[in-house]
């Protein structure tokens, strides 16, 4: 029997500043209902301490959208595995499609960060998903296959237990158009095979992998009944508490 957990992640990427990610909680927190959901939020770096600690007595968890793959060093700007768990973040999202296009982080640097993250004994949601021009040239399970490999078959089996993967296809992110609920399963069942060919079945049936690409109301219920869909990476939809309580309910 699969242990996988159901979980709704958002991402709120360069949105919300301090009082407006304090709102967001006093409102969600007021609101929110029983779920069978695991409930993830990662804020920016500078809401991070009081996100956590707001949400602290509540059953939230406030995630990191990146870290540095360095333990320390001269490297202006950049944060910590360490820093974050010195707050209590236990959990960092990498490998964004954001990061990898703006900020050139290769698959060759997300190892590193991953690498550095599990060390440190922080949990990871690694992000994977082809653009459209690779799916229009039919190279889209090819390309997710390397972003796996590359980013995480240097793990051992039990490190897989830290490991939450996020399927977001590039062309479905921000752009209001969603990847059909066949389109994900196909590649939420391709990616848990390539997984399971390369460790166990074991391994890959107790992974959750999340769908992330213009999740909204409206869709989140046909892709949940995805079987191999576990969940969402939210981003837009996520930043107003109606529109992120609904997905929830529709877990
Ligand atoms: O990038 C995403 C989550 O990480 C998805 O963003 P949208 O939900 O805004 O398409």
């Amino acid at each position: 029997m699969s242990q996988r957990k159901k979980i709704i992640a958002a991402n709120w990427k360069m949105y919300k500043d301090l009082a407006e990610s304090n709102d967001f909680f006093t409102f969600f927190i007021e609101n929110l209902q029983d779920t069978k959901a695991e409930i993830l939020i990662a804020p920016s770096f500078t809401n991070l301490w009081h996100a956590f600690d707001a949400t602290r007595e509540y059953p939230i968890e406030i995630v990191a959208q990146n870290m540095h793959e360095s333990e320390e060093g001269a490297f202006t700007g950049e944060v910590s595995a360490k820093m974050l768990k010195s707050i209590g973040i236990e959990r960092v999202i990498l490998g964004h499609s954001e990061r990898r296009e703006y900020f050139a982080e290769t698959d060759r640097i997300l190892s590193e960060k991953v690498r550095t993250a599990l060390a440190n004994e922080i949990k990871i949601i690694f992000c994977i998903g082809e653009k459209l021009e690779d799916r229009k040239d039919g190279d889209h399970f090819k390309l997710v296959e390397s972003q796996l490999r590359n980013g995480l078959f240097h793990l051992n089996a039990k490190q897989w237990e830290s490991v939450v993967i996020a399927y977001e296809p590039v062309w479905a992110i921000g752009t209001g158009e969603t990847a059909s609920p066949e389109q994900a399963q196909e590649m939420h069942q391709f990616i848990r095979k390539t997984i399971a060919d390369k460790y166990s079945n074991e391994v890959s049936d107790n992974v959750s992998i999340l769908y992330g690409g213009s999740v909204k109301p409206a869709n989140a219920k046909d892709l949940f009944a995805q079987p191999d869909i576990d969940g969402a990476l939210v981003g837009g939809a996520s930043l107003e508490v109606e529109s992120f309580i609904d997905i929830i309910s529709a877990l």
